[in-house]
């Protein structure tokens, strides 16, 4: 058996007792009932991922994967290829957006090269990026696939070894950085939605409307191209993904696998989530829907998920793996009320009339 489906076996539902066990402590909060909302869901959730009453949240990681893709010669994205290497190397100065938000949720940033197009030996030597090139950027998917299957389950495996480097973590966040990726990550939410391309497909970087009717048109000959099966999770990443979507499916995976909480950002990676739980459903247990990114396809993908609400809805759409930085806070205010929040019998307070 291959790495990925020995990976996949180790992967369960969330533990239903401790979720029992934490929803009747839930219960008994010293609060009018369920008073703090998705909160309480939230760390139910928490004890049932880890199987525990006071569920590991203090370390924590964001895991930015990066790639380029083909489909960028189609004139489909407001910036030129370039600034996906130049935003490494931002990355690893600590002046991007991604950094400033791990920052203040107390969380590490580790940077992963899926598949630059770009020369990145001196940060690998340095030990700022993690190396796990599949290739120098995808195939054009508007005029045939994106990787081949091999490369396909390369770029899952190299996540899920990813997650399992970080051991030490407690919590788990996605992130991405690729010029044109929301071109990719749009045909997967049509291909696994079944919603049309003009529901899932937005602006990205900026894109006025003349560039977004292009974009669209590209995203028809993408799918008039490849046709993978929507249950085929691998097949679909090969067809029209790209290398840090398939990373970003491992990470995920990973995580699931280690019974960890992972926070999963906005469109791109919750493409991701998609291939993820294509490839194993039971992922889904561990996914924590981060935030709502403006771009309109990741309401549909997020509903996939069964995820009717995230945790913020900020008119975010940078990527990176902010949003899930942003909603560490909350995991780890939703570990608090769990733990730290007294009873009414340990607080002596009167419960409601009957
Ligand atoms: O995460 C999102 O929801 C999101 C929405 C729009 C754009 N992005 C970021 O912008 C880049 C892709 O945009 P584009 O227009 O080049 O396809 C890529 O680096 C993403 O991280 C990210
Ligand atoms: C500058 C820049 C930063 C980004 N970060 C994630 N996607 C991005 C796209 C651009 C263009």
């Amino acid at each position: 058996m291959n790495f990925l489906e020995q990976t996949c076996q180790k992967i369960f539902p969330q533990d239903s007792e401790f979720r029992d066990k934490a929803k009747a402590r839930l219960e008994q909060l010293a609060l009018p009932h369920w008073a703090l909302g998705d909160l309480m869901d939230l760390a139910i959730d928490l004890a049932g991922i880890t199987r525990s009453m006071q569920p590991p949240c203090q370390r924590k990681a964001v895991v930015t994967m990066a790639a380029d893709h083909g489909v960028v010669v189609e004139g489909v994205s407001r910036f030129p290829q370039e600034v996906t290497v130049q935003m490494v190397h931002n990355f690893v100065a600590g002046g991007a957006g991604i950094n400033a938000l791990a920052r203040q949720a107390g969380a590490d940033v580790y940077v992963v090269d899926m598949g630059v197009n770009g020369d990145l030996q001196e940060l690998y030597r340095s030990g700022r990026v993690i190396n796990k090139k599949v290739g120098p950027g995808t195939g054009n998917i508007a005029r045939g696939p994106a990787m081949s299957i091999a490369n396909a389950r390369r770029a899952v495996e190299a996540g899920i070894e990813v997650a399992y480097d970080l051991h030490d973590y407690d919590v788990l966040a996605t992130g991405d950085m690729g010029i044109g990726n929301t071109t990719p990550s749009s045909a997967i939410a049509a291909v696994i939605t079944g919603r049309s391309l003009e529901e899932v497909t937005g602006r990205g970087t900026g894109l006025d409307d003349e560039q977004l009717q292009r974009k669209l048109a590209v995203l028809r000959s993408i799918l008039a191209i490849n046709r993978p099966d929507p249950h085929n999770g691998l097949e679909v990443l090969a067809g029209v993904g790209g290398f840090e979507i398939g990373g970003i499916a491992g990470l995920i995976i990973g995580a699931a696998a280690q019974r960890k909480p992972v926070l999963v950002d906005g469109l791109i990676s919750t493409a991701g989530a998609l291939i993820a739980y294509r490839i194993e459903p039971f992922v889904r247990d561990y996914i924590i829907c981060s935030h709502r990114s403006m771009e309109p396809g990741h309401k549909y993908m997020q509903e996939t998920l069964g995820c009717a609400r995230p945790l913020l809805d900020l008119n975010l759409r940078l990527g990176e793996g902010t949003g899930a930085a942003l909603a560490m806070n909350i995991v780890a205010a939703a570990r608090a009320v769990l733990v730290e929040v007294s009873t009414f019998a340990e607080a002596a307070v009167a419960q409601a009339d009957k």
